[in-house]
């Protein structure tokens, strides 16, 4: 532990050291024999979400330990400051008030002076305008017609949990309105928006430029480029009243939606500012989803279930705030995770959803939990004494079965997963043949999911075979996982599990005394990328650079100039 730890926090951490000697020779399948009643002890249903902490590799002992770790960090105090606004991001000196954007109107949170529940709602009433000119077709390009495309211009935070949640809730589209497809491009180079620009009409379709800081390369670029393909484009056709050139203003004006927190940076690009939706410095991008970045959202599956998805979010808040350690759903999954990093040394982490939907949920919880947690200095400025975050990566499940599993089962490197599944699903389809079939489908996934933590757990033991099978035939099993079980994936169940995550990083920054909400270790790849690009450009030398650097440049430029460099 780091310098600063208190005594009770370091007799927590020795005690968990002593306990974690003895359980790591017992064998997960063994702790099941020892309890009966461990999936009672171990698994809590809250929110129209079931957690089972069963298959974890503990038991009532190992809790207990972790639970009192939980009490001497001071959890429950930064609990509260996080919730009340105190400013928890000690680098940046700022709150970091994601749940304000998902309180009720009717609540109050004054800050420092602000009425936040008044700011919030005010911009979500700014937001649902836009929705619904755009739901009403009424949302009209520069010639004059209703806009078919929405693009999506951002990355980070400012892509990945808009990305995840339209995907994840694509069958909650309002009817009746007039359709508007929304589209992601984030990538730097171009490829997603060029496939765009190939396929779009630039008279029916909206960029929505969405960058906290306003400042991004990757998502300036595709901005610059798309604007530059509108101007290209639509200066020749004549306005909507049919007499003069659209001036390349209006395109501008009714071809771009800005959402940041910089509305002076959004002036000077030319976002319009009628067509500003604003956030808040206060808002970290990875946990930005519920606010107007969030737009992409909206224009899925309308503000309806928008405001269900803000809700099942306020719900897990509430329970967050409100419940005793141990029933806490974040903070047990939080302490799951200390366990397996601090003290099992299980340092690699798999996401692996059962449904479709969810594609991209790993995707949003590698930057959710690695940007947030993977941290080597305490808040006072230490060096941690201790591994903070695991390396954390997944993919759909059914088809990591067919993929990475094999090194679950019997690769050398010891891994806990996270099995992710809504119990019911398919009721409103009409047809009943396929009705039939796609729920036999999804009781077939979740067969799969159920079957593998077993297997992970047991081992060879999962079936009844006599004799000892060959080497390469041998499964080891101890491996241990997390089941999360969502009665239905609906708005309301979603963002109640999203804010489960987010909050089980927020009880690991605290154990760990990290600040979760910075990430300083972006930057400096940032800055030296500005000084490479001077010097591929050839406006700067190459001399100062490694020769690897150098060697790369040179092939780059060779390339560029079509010759080969030998
Ligand atoms: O929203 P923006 O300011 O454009 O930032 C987009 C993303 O890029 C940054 O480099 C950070 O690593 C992310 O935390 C952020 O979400």
């Amino acid at each position: 532990m780091a310098r600063h730890h208190t005594p009770d926090q370091l007799a927590a951490w020795q005690a968990l050291e002593r306990h974690a000697r003895t359980l790591r020779q017992v064998h997960l399948k063994e702790l099941f024999v020892q309890s009966e009643c461990r999936w009672s002890a171990f698994t809590r249903t809250v929110n129209g979400l079931t957690l089972d902490l069963s298959k974890q590799r503990w038991n009532d002992e190992t809790l207990g330990h972790l639970l009192a770790l939980a009490e001497e960090a001071g959890l429950p105090g930064a609990i509260e400051a996080l919730l009340s606004g105190q400013r928890v991001n000690v680098s940046e000196n700022r709150p970091a008030l994601h749940t304000a954007l998902r309180l009720p109107a009717e609540a109050t949170l004054t800050v420092e002076g602000d009425d936040i529940v008044a700011a919030v709602h005010e911009s979500l009433a700014q937001m649902e305008r836009l929705v619904e000119r755009l739901h009403a077709g009424q949302w009209r390009g520069a010639t004059g017609k209703p806009i078919r495309h929405v693009v999506n211009l951002g990355v980070g935070g400012s892509d990945l949990g808009p990305l995840m949640v339209t995907h994840a809730l694509a069958d909650y589209r309002p009817e009746d309105i007039h359709p508007v497809e929304v589209h992601f491009a984030s990538t730097m180079d171009g490829s997603q928006l060029a496939d765009y620009l190939a396929r779009f009409n630039p008279e029916t379709t909206l960029f929505i430029l969405s960058s906290k800081s306003f400042t991004t390369i990757d998502t300036l670029s595709n901005a610059n480029t798309a604007k530059d393909w509108l101007l290209g484009r639509l200066s020749e056709h004549d306005d909507m009243a049919g007499s003069d050139p659209v001036s390349a203003e209006l395109i501008v004006r009714q071809h771009f939606i800005g959402v940041s927190a910089s509305p002076e940076k959004m002036c000077a690009w030319g976002i319009a500012p009628d067509h500003q939706l604003m956030f808040w410095e206060w808002v970290g991008g990875r946990y930005s989803l519920w606010g107007t970045i969030g737009l992409p959202i909206a224009l899925i599956v309308g503000m309806a279930h928008f405001r269900a998805l803000l809700a099942g979010a306020h719900a897990m808040d509430n329970h967050f705030r409100q419940a005793p350690l141990d029933q806490n759903l974040p903070v047990l999954l939080g302490l799951a995770g200390i366990w397996n990093v601090n003290f099992l040394d299980i340092r690699a982490h798999s996401i692996l959803p059962y449904d479709g939907r969810l594609e991209y949920f790993a995707a949003y919880l590698e930057q959710l939990e690695m940007e947030s947690n993977g941290k080597s200095v305490t808040r006072q400025g230490e060096e941690v004494g201790y591994s903070t975050c695991p390396v954390l990566w997944g993919q759909l499940g059914p088809n990591a079965q067919h993929a990475f599993y094999q090194l679950l089962h019997q690769g050398t490197q010891p891994v806990v997963c996270d099995f992710i599944a809504p119990l019911k699903r398919y009721d409103d389809i009409e047809d009943p043949d396929t009705q039939r079939h796609l729920k036999a489908q999804h009781r077939l996934a979740l067969a799969n999911c159920f079957a593998q933590s077993r297997v992970l757990m047991l081992g060879d033991d999962a079936v009844d075979e006599e004799g000892t099978p060959p080497a390469h035939k041998r499964y080891r099993g101890n491996q241990p996982s997390t089941t999360v079980l969502m009665d239905e994936l609906t708005p309301h169940t979603l963002g109640a599990l999203i804010a489960l995550y987010e909050h089980k990083v927020f009880v690991q920054a605290v154990i760990w005394d990290i600040n979760p909400f910075d990430q300083w270790g972006v930057e400096l790849g940032k800055a030296i990328a500005k000084e490479t690009q001077a010097m591929m450009e050839g406006e700067s030398a190459l001399d100062s650079l490694d020769a690897s650097s150098q060697g790369l440049i040179r092939t780059f430029r060779a390339a560029e100039q079509g010759k080969s460099l030998k």
